[in-house]
C-alpha cells in the first residue's frame, strides 16, 4: 500500500484577542493509503476544518511533519507547497464555493488554469468528461443560481477531480444538503473517486455519512483515534 497522506504530531493553536493561546490541534496523527475513503468525526468546535487547513497546504502547523504522496512537506517552500496543492489535491466544500457568474463548465475550468497551462481543447475535454462523470454533462453552460444545492455539489466535485488530483479533502461534502441528495451526491462522490483511483478524505459530523467511509477516525480533545463511537 502506498501513502497518500501521513501526519505526525500536528500541532496548532490560535491567539485569543485576550493574549491567551488556544490549542486546536494537540498532535494529530493520521495515515490514509492510496486509493482508501477515510472519514474524519468530531463534535462542532473539534478542529476538524483547521485539520483539513493544514492537510490542504493551506496554512503551515505549529508543529508537527505532514507528508503528501511520499513528498515531506515541512521544508517546503511557499511557492512549492502551492504546487502540490494544485497538482496533487482537490477540495470540496459544504458551501460548493462556486463562482455564481460563471457557468458550471467554467467553473469546472478554473483549476486547470491554475499552475500548468492545459490547451483550450484538452481543457474543453476534461471539463466534459469531468461533468459527465457526475451526471451534468447536459448543463455544462448553467450558472450556480440556476441547479439546485446536490447539482452545483456535484459541479464542486467535478471541478475537484478535473486535474484528476491523488487526493481529494471535503470539508462537510453533504453538510448543506437534504438527507436523500446527501445519499445521491455521496454516492457519486464515491463512484468517480473510486472510478479515478483517487485517495478522498472527508470531514464530517453526520456519523451516516462517516460509516460509509472504509474507516472512520475521531477528533477528540485535539487528537484522533480510530473508529466512531462516543
Ligand atoms: N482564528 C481563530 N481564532 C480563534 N479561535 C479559532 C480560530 N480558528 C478556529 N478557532 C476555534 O478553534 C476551534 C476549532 O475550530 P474548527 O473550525 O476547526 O472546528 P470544527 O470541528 O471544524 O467545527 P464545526 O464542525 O463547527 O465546523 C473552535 O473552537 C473555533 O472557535
Amino acid at each position: 500500500m502506498t501513502s497518500a497522506l501521513r501526519a505526525d504530531g500536528l500541532r496548532k493553536s490560535v491567539r485569543l484577542p485576550d493574549g491567551s493561546t488556544l490549542p486546536i490541534l494537540r498532535g494529530v496523527d493520521l495515515s490514509v493509503d492510496t486509493n482508501e475513503c477515510v472519514a474524519v468525526i468530531g463534535r462542532s468546535g473539534s478542529g476538524k476544518s483547521t485539520l483539513l487547513t493544514m492537510l490542504g497546504l493551506l496554512a503551515r502547523p505549529d508543529e508537527g511533519s505532514l507528508a503528501i504522496s511520499d513528498t515531506d512537506t515541512t521544508a517546503l517552500s511557499d511557492a512549492e507547497r502551492s504546487r502540490l496543492r494544485n497538482v496533487h489535491l482537490g477540495f470540496i466544500f459544504q458551501n460548493y464555493s462556486l463562482l455564481p457568474h460563471l457557468t458550471a463548465a467554467e467553473n469546472v475550468e478554473l483549476p486547470l488554469m491554475q499552475g500548468s497551462r492545459v490547451g483550450k481543447r484538452a481543457a474543453r475535454a476534461a471539463v466534459a468528461t469531468s461533468l459527465a462523470a457526475v451526471g451534468l454533462g447536459d448543463r455544462q453552460d448553467a450558472r450556480p443560481r440556476q441547479l439546485s444545492g446536490g447539482e452545483q455539489q456535484r459541479v464542486a466535485i467535478a471541478r475537484a477531480l478535473v486535474r484528476s488530483p491523488r487526493l481529494i479533502l471535503a470539508d462537510e461534502p453533504t453538510g448543506a444538503l437534504d438527507e436523500e441528495t446527501a445519499e445521491t451526491v455521496l454516492d457519486i462522490l464515491q463512484r468517480t473517486v473510486r472510478d479515478r483511483g483517487t485517495t478522498l478524505l472527508l470531514v464530517t459530523h453526520d456519523s451516516r455519512i462517516a460509516a460509509r467511509a472504509d474507516r472512520v477516525l475521531t477528533l477528540e480533545h485535539g487528537r484522533i483515534r480510530d473508529g466512531s463511537s462516543e
